[in-house]
């Protein structure tokens, strides 16, 4: 594949920053560079729900949060998408109530939000946890506190950034999460007229502040997406440019792409990645910020199918990450799982067939996979895709790709599929 390809705003920075700008008591938030996501259109209608008014147009969201809201958040939003308990924190703050379904598991593991509890709690508030809610109340304003995070948890970090931010005192967050996606949102919550001092560090400190309020703010890059397409460059062995890609936000897939033998020329704001028959194999951790993204795991696993020799990815983020793992070998792929390893043997010469995306990333890994197969690749179950994937099929098509987005029944997209042959 060749040509140009540009990364939208990131989907890990709108969702929490969409959750923030309901802390805005006064005045009207502009985000630019909002993707068109289904996670996007979900948390709007979080929003919605609670009497925000939000508007789409092109990449700009426009959020009036200054009216009275409803501190309710049903299932049904919940379920579509995790990321919806990040309204937990900013409605206790604001409102010192807070009433979120608890999200459930996922096809990645079980993912508890104990930790943004527990940092709730030590700031006072008041937890019940019953038929499916969390209950959240605060006697006032929450207090100022110190909190450590068993794990640098972006969800927890992001919570209880939002709440300490109007907050009575100082809070402090040690072993918080770094990723970029933190940054942003401490940018777009000073901007509003708070207090966030250290994020992108392990500790992040925060001065209460009585109200916040709207202001315009542009969303980072997609650094998930521009490595993606970084993998789907390397693995046809082709010549990419991924614009917008900022190199410093992908330094753990830059240096394992390097160390397998695909050249990476490093710009402002733009990768160019040239791939390499002659790949070799490597051995992965996942970890937080800045280690090696769980985000990126099974799209690199793609690259390793093509190594000559064994490759093992660990996954220590999310206890089962590895459902694509079993997809991939009925592509043809030598593929095993010990523990919490992935252990692949390459090169091997791929195979089209039907697969399952079983979530987000698996959905784009087994499309990369089909780009470089024998015959014809069938991916269904697209819903994941759409969730963090802006024209996915549009954007590898414009690199050349063979590849063709098929709706079998209009009305239901999960049964959508997608076909490439090579
Ligand atoms: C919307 C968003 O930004 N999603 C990202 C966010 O998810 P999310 O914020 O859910 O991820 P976390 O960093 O919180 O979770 C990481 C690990 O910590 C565990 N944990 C987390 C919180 C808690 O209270 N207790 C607990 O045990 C989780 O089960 C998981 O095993 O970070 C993940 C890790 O980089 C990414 O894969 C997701 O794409
Ligand atoms: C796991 C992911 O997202 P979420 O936390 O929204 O499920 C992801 O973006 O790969």
């Amino acid at each position: 594949m060749t040509g140009t390809v540009k990364v939208e705003g990131a989907k890990n920075a709108v969702l929490p920053v969409i959750a923030a700008t309901i802390m805005a008591s006064k005045g009207k938030t502009t985000l630019k560079q909002v993707p068109a996501l289904a996670d996007v259109d979900t948390i709007s209608e979080v929003l919605r729900y609670m009497n925000v008014n939000i508007l789409r147009e092109e990449n700009s969201l426009y959020i009036d949060a200054a009216n009275e809201l409803k501190t309710k958040t049903p299932f049904e939003y919940v379920r579509k998408m995790r990321a919806s308990v990040l309204v937990l924190g900013p409605l206790l703050a604001r409102y010192g109530h807070a009433k979120v379904a608890m999200p459930g598991g996922c096809a990645i593991g079980s993912r508890p939000i104990d930790q943004h509890l527990k940092g709730l709690e030590a700031m006072g508030a008041t937890i019940e946890v019953g038929n499916g809610y969390v209950e959240a109340f605060a006697n006032g304003r929450l207090h100022g506190a110190r909190i450590y995070l068993d794990f640098p948890s972006v969800g927890a970090t992001e919570n209880l950034m939002m709440a300490a931010a109007l907050a009575e005192g100082t809070t402090i967050i040690e072993n918080c999460a770094r990723e970029p996606e933190i940054v942003d949102l401490a940018n777009f919550i000073n901007q509003m007229g708070g207090k966030v001092i250290g994020a992108g560090t392990e500790t992040i400190r925060i001065e209460g502040v009585p109200s916040l309020q709207g202001v315009e703010h542009t969303i980072i890059p997609d650094r998930i997406e521009a490595g993606t397409f970084m993998v789907a460059g390397a693995i046809t062995g082709g010549d990419i440019i991924v614009e917008g890609a900022i190199p410093a936000h992908l330094r753990s897939l830059i240096a394992k792409m390097k160390e397998m033998g695909v050249k990476i020329e490093e710009y402002e704001n733009s990768v160019r990645v040239i791939g390499t028959d002659e790949l070799k194999p490597i051995d992965i951790k996942t970890l937080p910020y800045p280690g090696f993204p769980t985000d990126l795991q099974a799209q690199l696993m793609t690259l390793t199918m093509r190594a000559h020799g064994t490759s093992v990815l660990t996954e220590t983020v999310f206890e089962n990450r590895f459902m694509h793992v079993e997809e991939f070998r009925r592509m043809n792929a030598k593929a095993k799982i010990e523990g919490r390893s992935a252990i692949i043997e390459g090169p091997v010469t791929l195979q089209g067939a039907e697969v399952s995306a079983t979530d987000l990333r698996a959905a784009a890994a087994l499309i990369l996979a089909g780009l470089v197969s024998e015959g014809r690749t069938a991916v269904t179950e697209l819903k994941h895709l759409d969730r963090g994937y802006v024209d996915f099929v549009g954007k590898l098509k414009g690199l050349g790709a063979n590849i063709e987005r098929v709706y079998e029944q209009k009305h239901n997209p999960s049964n959508d599929s997608m076909m490439q042959s090579s």
